[in-house]
């Protein structure tokens, strides 16, 4: 397991909690993200992934436990979020250039800061679409870069995502991840990753968070030390292939377990 001292710690979760049902999803979870890394979580379908993130990130009420953000609860935090649909995630009435914008705008920034701050994404994810069309005038994989974009303007200390690629082509994926993974790792962003899908898990993060059947258990916490930034080559390379193998052989036995045993 990684050890991460507290006050390196942007992110501590103790004894989070949640059952559905009276069926627990979690159940006194802990984990501390240390500041500017990229932590995955991949585990089982209905493991209670989005559960995590979505309590973390202020969407769901746990039903016991804390996050703190530097000390500091969800609300008082600036977090960011991706969702995995962006058709219903983007304002489609609101050109592209003002879904990114609206946020900023909501928090009273004047124009000009504004503006800025827009330029600034645009220069960092190398847009080259216009971005005074309609949301529905974008491909998948403009929309969704256009939420992220949104996603990180306003700053975030922590961005979240949500399966946030599983809805684009292979092609697609593998630019915006490089993409992201650039920009996140330029810019020391703090993330938490969903993904379905172990590659991207992987090389999208700085560790990999295995978990368990539900009620969910961390059962591995498998360090990704490649070099950044990272692309295609880099799923081929032999450190990866062997990360992926250390996951697999955890998911494998981790989900062929009975539950009691698990
Ligand atoms: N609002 C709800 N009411 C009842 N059960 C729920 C609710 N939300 C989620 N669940 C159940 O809780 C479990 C965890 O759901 P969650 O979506 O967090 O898992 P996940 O690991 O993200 O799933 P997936 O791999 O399918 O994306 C699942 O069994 C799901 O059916």
């Amino acid at each position: 397991m990684n050890a991460i001292s507290p006050r390196e710690a942007a992110v501590s979760v103790r004894g989070l909690s949640k059952a559905y049902r009276g069926q627990p999803v979690h159940a006194g979870l802990d984990l501390d993200l240390r500041r500017g890394d990229i932590l995955s979580v991949f585990g089982p379908n209905g493991c209670g992934k989005s559960t995590l993130i979505n309590m973390m990130a202020g969407l769901l009420e746990a039903d016991s436990g804390s996050v703190l953000f530097d000390g500091r609860t969800v609300r008082e935090a600036r977090i960011g979020y991706v969702f995995q649909n962006y058709r219903e995630a983007l304002l489609p009435w609101r050109r592209a250039a003002d879904n990114i914008r609206y946020p900023l705008r909501l928090m009273g920034q004047p124009r000009a800061q504004v503006e800025r701050r827009l330029e600034q994404l645009v220069a960092a994810f190398q847009v080259r679409f216009d971005l005074q069309r309609y949301p529905y005038e974008l491909s998948g994989g403009q929309q969704q870069l256009v939420s992220v974009m949104r996603a990180l303007a306003v700053e975030p200390e922590v961005l979240f995502l949500d399966e946030p690629f599983s809805a684009l082509d292979y092609e697609t994926t593998l630019s915006l991840r490089e993409l992201l993974g650039r920009v996140l790792k330029e810019n020391r962003i703090t993330a938490m990753l969903v993904s379905h899908d172990l590659e991207e898990s992987i090389a999208l993060s700085d560790r990999v968070l295995m978990l368990t059947r539900r009620p969910a258990r961390i059962v591995d916490d498998v360090p990704v030390p490649l070099p950044w930034p990272r692309d295609a080559a880099t799923l081929s390379s032999p450190e990866f292939v062997a990360i992926k193998k250390r996951c697999l052989d955890v998911f494998t036995a981790s989900v062929r377990a009975r539950p009691e045993a698990a």
